[in-house]
């Protein structure tokens, strides 16, 4: 059998899984994943290396109707990745009727020529006869090469997925080697980490006004030490309180949370200091997304 590799990509409602499943196919802790919705901004790559192939994963930021700029450059940036990919995965839940989320995505889908599979997933959590009326409404339209039904959490029909994925997949090389399973450099590894961590510390507080940059990142042979020191950006001065919290309380466990699994990434001791800066209306300025990283 020839040898496959070519670019998936994963796209999906936010919340239906895809960090999640994505995290199972690569075996690597390299999406964050959090149960609050739209946590990831970044294509972060996931390479999966198979037997007889390799596939490149894309997890694209859950697409939803643009509300403001950040929205459009997330939508826009999925479509390019969709139309790049050798294969779409589109992940959904088994619901009994398709919403207009979805309705939506299936919209952008039908711009695209590239072949795609669809995903349901946590069918740990419903019955057959429910997932058989999912099947069926998405079957009838017509816009799937294959329907597989998986738990990304419990790891059900991953390797039938897998190889349906392969059938899909051109001839190609290794475009990676085989240990390696991320491209992202460690820098954007780290703010993403660090801002898993302040969504998880903050819960319901802040929506998704916080963005985290890497500002500076040094190894330090002689300790075998990483100093890290970050910012962590938010739109308004009273959120700047709520983040650093009382006596600095809740800045230093984020701190603390983000440090232990930097450290897992890196292999070894972290030194991180973090910074609170307020950029009003950051998520609406073109200049502001650009310094950010989130415009080209
Ligand atoms: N029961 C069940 N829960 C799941 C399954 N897959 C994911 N979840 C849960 O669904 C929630 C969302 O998962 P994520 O992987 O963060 O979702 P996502 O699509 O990447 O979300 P965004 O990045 O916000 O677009 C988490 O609480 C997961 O634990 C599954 O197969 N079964």
């Amino acid at each position: 059998m020839a040898f496959k590799s070519g670019f998936v990509a994963v796209v999906g409602r936010p919340n239906v899984g895809k960090s999640t499943l994505m995290n199972r196919l690569v075996g690597e802790k390299v999406a964050i994943m959090s149960p609050k919705p739209q946590t990831t901004r970044h294509n972060i790559r996931g390479i999966i290396n198979n037997e007889n192939s390799q596939m490149i994963v894309i997890d694209t930021p859950g697409l939803h109707k643009p509300a403001s700029k950040l929205g459009d450059y997330m939508v826009q940036s999925a479509l390019n990745t969709l139309q790049d990919a050798d294969a779409i995965l589109y992940l959904v839940e088994p619901e009994k009727r398709i919403g207009p989320g979805d309705r939506y995505i299936m919209e952008l889908l039908e711009k695209t020529e590239t072949p795609i599979i669809l995903v349901i997933n946590k069918i740990d959590m419903s019955n057959s006869a429910e997932l058989e009326i999912c099947f069926q409404q998405y079957d009838e339209t017509g816009l799937f090469q294959s329907i597989i039904p998986i738990s990304a959490t419990l790891g059900e029909n991953i390797n039938q997925l897998i190889r349906t994925i392969e059938a899909y997949l051109p001839e190609g090389p290794h475009y990676f080697p085989e240990d390696e399973y991320t491209d992202q450099p460690e820098r954007t590894m780290v703010a993403e980490l660090i801002r898993e961590k302040v969504l998880q510390y903050l819960e319901q507080e802040i929506p998704h006004g916080v963005a985290v940059i890497t500002e500076k990142m040094t190894y330090r042979e002689e300790k075998n030490l990483t100093e890290i020191q970050a910012a962590i950006f938010c739109e308004k001065k009273s959120h700047k309180g709520i983040i650093i919290g009382k006596n600095g309380r809740k800045l230093k466990g984020i701190g603390k949370a983000a440090r232990k699994d930097i450290e897992d990434l890196l292999g070894h001791q972290v030194h991180l200091e973090l910074w609170v800066k307020v950029k009003e209306g950051w998520r609406d300025q073109d200049n502001i997304l650009k310094d950010l990283g989130y415009k080209e």
